[in-house]
């Protein structure tokens, strides 16, 4: 099959890079594309918005499968009209793209659906958007509604700057026309992330987290970016965020999108703020992220054609993503004065050193031909991406390759990765085992709870009858590897718990698993029923018991340590809201 990638970027190489690797795939051409792109597919000098000659393009090349990267055509309606011209193509239609493409038309989709967003409105009139910024404070983030390449976006922190921020939008029309209509949000906290999936408008197949670094100078300082780099997976996305993104944002986004009559065909991408397990969505993008993307199909083991043909076909639960189970980073090397203005046409040296090094692939993003030679011809340049067995293998793989790049100004973030690195570490202070994998369901209790109360903690499978030398000498290593509590989920003839105890002196709990006819009441027993000298405080049976388990434990660390003490109380706190809520909507009936 003959494919068309269109885009110009690091993420347009990252694509036709991917892509090229489909058995499937005969030739490739790329519009506009760029010179490293030009390596693996034949570019066409048509402009990525230019949706007629691209359409005549792949009409007269009998183009299989054409592939939209940025976000100009889509919400220029390019996939409507080359479905129209019976072409298959991948990319959200004009009437889905409007998620990215008008930020009201998010948040209202958003607040008619109740998928968790921050607290914003909509104005069209700079009085009134003035007005709500007395009545709320300065704290807001203020967004043009239209696409606006990123820098449409100001956080302002107190009054002074947002009400800039208003006239810049409105009065100065710094935006255009994406700047009739705008949002203005409260300020959230948190860390972000950003989470991708493919979707052909019922099934949604998650790709990892990941995460970009938007700012220009190191700490995030600085003007923002396109992206300075980017990595994945994003550690603050663990197993049960990753659940609770999929159940609370991305399936609900799906469905409301269907139930308005615009299917979302494509990727969709959720920029999120993670404050404990609060999530909220910042913000929805109708296509893959740059530098996201480099790192995402750096990952990828499934062939990209397939995925693309199923979303096309709306047969997308036939695949199964295959993931490389190892870390990326991508840094972002940009030429000096970027993202003001920069110099053109410097040749770059060392591309040919970094081709020989294993698991790295340089992306490019702005570089043209001149005189046979690679040139810097845009702000972000190349993609340095690695892959490494851990977070921090892979930033040292991308930093050794980035260094041997060269020419006249060229710029790098020093700390791309860092943030994840620093996330990776903190020592798990509760080591959860269970007696089988069969126990996680009922297990992931606990680690909700310990989310939610942002205690970091170790889980793993470990019996007492199966694997007893294992189970004790985790437990007898417990303490001096910092654990202060074991949490031990098990069923049947559940003696996980007592043995762990039996080898430590920390607390243990036990959580009795409902896994047998006798309905959890054995292991119940069996945990409880211990003997003087070795206790094993032990909780209810089963999911409602491993959640008790999890706040059971940060109540033990928060004896001796007030941040945590104080999360409880703010937790009992929310907790009682909710109950006077409940009561307010019965007495109501
Ligand atoms: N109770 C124990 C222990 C133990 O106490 O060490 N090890 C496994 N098991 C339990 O056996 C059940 C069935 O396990 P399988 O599903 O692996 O057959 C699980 O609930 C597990 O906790």
């Amino acid at each position: 099959m003959k494919v068309l990638v269109i885009g110009s970027g690091g993420r347009e190489h990252a694509l036709v890079w991917k892509l090229s690797q489909s058995p499937k795939v005969e030739k490739i051409y790329c519009a506009p594309g760029n010179a490293g792109i030009a390596e693996s597919a034949e570019c066409v000098p048509i402009g990525a918005e230019d949706i007629p000659k691209l359409l005549a393009f792949a009409k007269e090349n009998a183009i299989g499968l054409t592939v939209v990267g940025p976000e100009a055509p889509l919400t220029e309606g390019i996939v409507d009209k080359f479905e129209k011209a019976g072409l298959m193509v991948f990319g959200a239609s004009k009437a889905a793209a409007r998620l990215e493409g008008s930020k009201s038309f998010a948040k209202s989709l958003m607040t008619k659906y109740g998928i968790p967003t921050a607290i914003g409105k909509t104005f069209t009139d700079i009085e009134k958007a003035k007005a709500y910024i007395e009545e709320v404070g300065g704290k807001v983030v203020v967004k043009a509604d239209g696409l606006a390449a990123g820098k449409g976006v100001m956080v302002c922190t107190n009054k002074k700057q947002a009400l800039e921020a208003v006239n810049l939008v409105m009065e100065e029309k710094a935006f255009g026309d994406a700047g009739k209509k705008m949002v203005i949000e409260e300020l959230l906290v948190g860390e972000e992330a950003s989470f991708l999936a493919f979707t052909d408008g019922k099934t949604v197949l998650p790709l990892p987290s990941s995460q970009d670094h938007k700012a220009i100078y190191d700490g995030d300082k600085g003007p923002n970016t396109g992206g300075m780099g980017a990595y994945s997976p994003a550690p603050v996305v663990d197993a049960y965020m990753h659940d609770k993104i999929m159940n609370e944002v991305m399936k609900p986004t799906v469905k409301a999108m269907a139930a308005e009559g615009a299917p979302y065909k494509g990727v969709l991408y959720a920029g999120l703020m993670i404050d404990g397990d609060d999530i909220k969505v910042l913000e929805f993008n109708a296509r893959f992220g740059d530098p996201e993307c480099q790192p995402l199909l750096m990952r990828l083991k499934t062939d990209l054609v397939e995925i693309m043909e199923a979303v096309s076909k709306e047969e997308l639960d036939k695949v199964n993503l295959e993931i490389d189970p190892r870390a990326t980073v991508c840094i972002v090397l940009a030429s000096k004065g970027y993202p003001g203005s920069y110099d053109k046409g410097m040749p770059i040296s060392g591309l040919d050193a970094v081709k020989r090094m294993k698991d790295v692939f340089v992306f490019h993003a702005g570089t043209a031909l001149q005189d046979e030679k690679i040139v810097a011809s845009g702000g972000r340049v190349l993609g340095v991406t690695a892959l490494g067995e851990t977070i921090d293998k892979a930033i040292d793989k991308a930093y050794k390759a980035a260094d041997k790049i060269k020419w006249t100004g060229v710029y790098k973030r020093k700390d791309i990765g860092q943030k994840a690195s620093r996330h990776a570490k903190p020592a798990p202070l509760v080591s959860i085992l269970m007696g089988s994998d069969s126990d996680l369901k009922v297990m992931q209790g606990a680690t909700e709870m310990l989310t939610k109360l942002r205690i970091p903690y170790e889980m793993t499978v470990a019996s007492a009858h199966r694997t007893p030398e294992r189970a004790a000498e985790i437990a007898r290593t417990a303490r001096d590897r910092g654990i202060k509590v074991i949490i031990a989920g098990a069923g049947a003839a559940a003696h996980l718990a007592g043995a762990l105890a039996a080898q430590t002196t920390l607390p243990v709990i036990g959580v009795p698993i409902d896994a047998t006819p006798l309905a959890g009441f054995d292991a119940l027993l069996a945990t409880v029923q211990m003997p003087p000298g070795i206790p094993v405080a032990t909780v209810a049976v089963g999911k409602m018991g491993a959640k008790n388990a999890g706040v059971l434990a940060a109540q033990i660390i928060g004896v001796g340590d007030e941040t945590v003490a104080k999360r409880l109380a703010a937790f009992k706190e929310k907790m009682a809201e909710e109950v006077i809520a409940k009561a307010k909507k019965v007495e109501a009936l």
